[in-house]
Formats: C-alpha cells, structure tokens, sequence
C-alpha cells in the first residue's frame, strides 16, 4: 500500500527554499513516486514562492495551521481559503506545537479541520499525549478523546482527512517509542476513523527509523520535522523500504 509522507518545515524556511523542492524532485526515482505520496508543509510565507517548483517536482503543498473563519477581522491569521488560494491542498491542524503554544484544544481543532475542508484542503489532525500522560499509562485514552473530539463532521466535502499520531516527548526529541506503543495507538486511533482514513506516526523519524516505523500496522505514513528540511534526509525516509501489513 502507498505510504503518505508528509514534512513539516515548522517556522523554518527563507526564500530560496525553491532549490530544496527542486532537489527532492530530483532525488524523487520512479519506483519512490509509485510507493508514496509526498507532501511538503512550508510556513505560510512560502507557500506562493514554492508552487512552481512543487508541481514540476511532482509534489503537494500544505499549511501549518489555519483560522476557523475563511475571511474577516482577525490580525495575524491565516484562512484556510487563502492556503489554497495560494496553493496548498493539506492543511496540518492542532500540531502540539499550536495546542501547547496556543492552547489549542480539540475542539477548535475539529472547527479548523472542517474550515480546511470547506476551503477544499485535506487536514492532517495530529494528536498525542503529553509525557506526563505517557508515564501514567494513559497515552490510549487521552488520544483516543482527543480523535473522537477533533474529527470532523463527515458530511462537509466528502470529508475525507489524515490523522496523524504525534506522541509530544518523541517530538524533536531523538526518542521514539517501542514499535508495540506505536502500533497500539493507532489501532485505537483505527477504531474511531475507520478503516479508509490514513494514520501517520510522526515524532523523530529519520531515514534510520523510518522503515521499521512504516512497517507497523495501522502505520500509513509519516509526519516528519527536522528531517525534512533538506532534501536529501527527507529522501532517505521516502525511500526507506517497509513491510506492507496487508
Ligand atoms: O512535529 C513533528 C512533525 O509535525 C515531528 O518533528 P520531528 O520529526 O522533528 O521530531
């Protein structure tokens, strides 16, 4: 099955940018672009520079983050309409980063993801426990409540969307959980989405980690941050080779 590979530039990024979208679409072989479908999520700022460049490298742009409304008075934000308008087909909605930073909560991630769908944009809706929830062996039922709030009404524009599993100690941390946490998380994840959503497990995944990461079931892609802000380590995990789980 085809793997979705998503990265997140965070607030990284200066014009010039180009010549990394152009590289990976160099790097980019036949048989990578049969096994997976990229997608690259720039700071908003970016997205209009790397259009041209994204489309002759065969790969799909996304947002960070929207605003619940498509347009109005709102200092600072950024719709989901102007994402598009400006070339984005993705948008990544309730990242840890926007939950902790912001204090973002599910359900105004669920209203983000059903404005990126309006503005005909697939959200990827991240979840995920905090350590302290780890340790108290509670990742399951805090992520599961956190899906169950944030999906999205089904109904608005076919609803389809990504979810993806972000445990916040694995963020940028080098540390990645047993292949058995990951694979229970999304099984309970599965339960809630159904069986066509894909599921992503994002948190240090490197070309190192990624095919072993990928081969567990439930594990439909990946959700990448420092490793792919250049070309050539977000190559090295498109092309990592997994076991397909059927
Ligand atoms: O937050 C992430 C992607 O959204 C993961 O970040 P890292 O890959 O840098 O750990």
């Amino acid at each position: 099955m085809r793997r979705l590979i998503v990265g997140n530039w965070k607030m990284n990024g200066l014009r010039g940018a180009e010549k990394e979208i152009t590289r990976l679409g160099e790097l980019l072989t036949p048989d990578d672009r049969k096994r997976a479908d990229v997608v690259v999520c720039p700071p908003a700022t970016l997205l209009g520079c790397l259009v041209e460049e994204a489309a002759a490298a065969g790969i799909e742009l996304g947002g960070q983050n929207c605003h619940i409304r498509p347009s109005g008075a709102h200092t600072g934000e950024v719709s989901a309409e102007m994402l598009a308008d400006a070339g984005a087909k993705w948008c990544i909605v309730g990242h840890s980063e926007r939950r902790q930073d912001h204090g973002e909560r599910s359900a105004l991630v669920r209203a983000k993801a059903e404005a990126a769908l309006r503005a005909g944009l697939t959200p990827i809706i991240c979840v995920g426990e905090k350590p302290e929830d780890h340790e108290a062996g509670r990742a399951e039922a805090v992520v599961g409540s956190q899906i169950e709030v944030a999906m999205p009404n089904i109904g608005i524009s076919g609803g389809r969307f990504v979810t993806a599993y972000e445990p916040i100690w694995a963020v940028g941390t080098g540390v990645v959980p047993r292949p058995s946490h990951i694979e229970a998380i999304h099984a309970r994840i599965r339960k809630t989405v159904g069986p066509d959503t894909p599921i992503l497990y994002g948190g240090s995944v490197k070309g190192k980690n990624a095919g072993g990461i990928l081969s567990i079931p439930n594990v439909d892609g990946a959700l990448i941050g420092g490793a792919s802000l250049k070309a050539e380590d977000f190559h090295e995990i498109i092309s990592a080779r997994w076991t397909d789980h059927g």
